[in-house]
């Protein structure tokens, strides 16, 4: 027993949004940006629950890598689309985490419109480090490099459209990123109120 008290992320009371204010902050961005990191972080400090849509469909599908192999990646777009809608229509204010391909999905873009949207950007140099082997990221399969830039061209628009912040490429620690998110939340709304 070290007689600290332990307080379960249910039982901490979640603010309730300010009537008109985004419901939930929502990670979007490339892969090895820091969504699922950050996120974590972020809902800390914010003392928030935190949900990760890749967590959640290993809770439900097991590895993606192994689900990529066993039906492809068009019924793993359809799963995530479907899985990321309860997530992001729970009513609860949460700290999201989505994959790096959600914003794909056009129901997906459109489901984010409430929500506060928050963009980590990255450049290829800063990512691949992070990557390892790419062997838990299927899209990364055969050349982690080429096929991270190649996925970032293709959705560099969708992310900058989906966006309410954008964070540049930097480098600096995750609590780091997670004080950059907090300064900018009131800008956020603010850009937002004036749309
Ligand atoms: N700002 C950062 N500085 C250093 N390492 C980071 C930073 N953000 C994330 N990482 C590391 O990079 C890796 C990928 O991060 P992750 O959160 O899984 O990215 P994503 O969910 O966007 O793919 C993890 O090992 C994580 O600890
Ligand atoms: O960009 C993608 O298509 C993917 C990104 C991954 O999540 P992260 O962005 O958290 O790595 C995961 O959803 C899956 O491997 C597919
Ligand atoms: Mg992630």
């Amino acid at each position: 027993m070290d007689g600290g008290v332990r307080v379960s992320t249910s039982e901490i009371p979640v603010p309730e949004p300010h009537q008109g204010e985004p419901r939930s902050i929502v990670l979007i961005g490339p892969m090895g940006s820091g969504k699922s990191t950050v996120g974590a972080a972020l809902a800390r400090r914010l003392a928030r629950p935190h949900v990760d849509s890749d967590h959640f469909f290993v809770a439900r599908h097991g590895p993606i890598a192994d689900f990529f192999r066993g039906h492809g990646e068009q019924a793993f777009r359809a799963e995530e689309e479907r899985l990321v809608a309860e997530l992001l229509d729970a009513p609860r204010p949460s700290v999201i985490s989505l994959g790096g391909g959600s914003v794909l999905s056009a129901a997906t873009r459109e489901r984010l419109r409430p929500h506060l949207v928050v963009m980590l950007d990255l450049t290829v140099e800063q990512a691949l480090p992070r990557l390892g082997d790419g062997s838990s990221r299927p899209m990364l399969g055969g050349d982690p490099a080429a096929r991270w830039a190649e996925t970032y061209a293709a959705r560099e628009p969708l992310y900058r459209q989906s966006a309410d912040i954008v964070l540049d490429p930097a480098d600096g620690t995750i609590e780091q990123r997670v004080d950059t998110i907090v300064a900018q939340l009131d800008r956020g709304r603010r850009a937002r109120s004036d749309d």
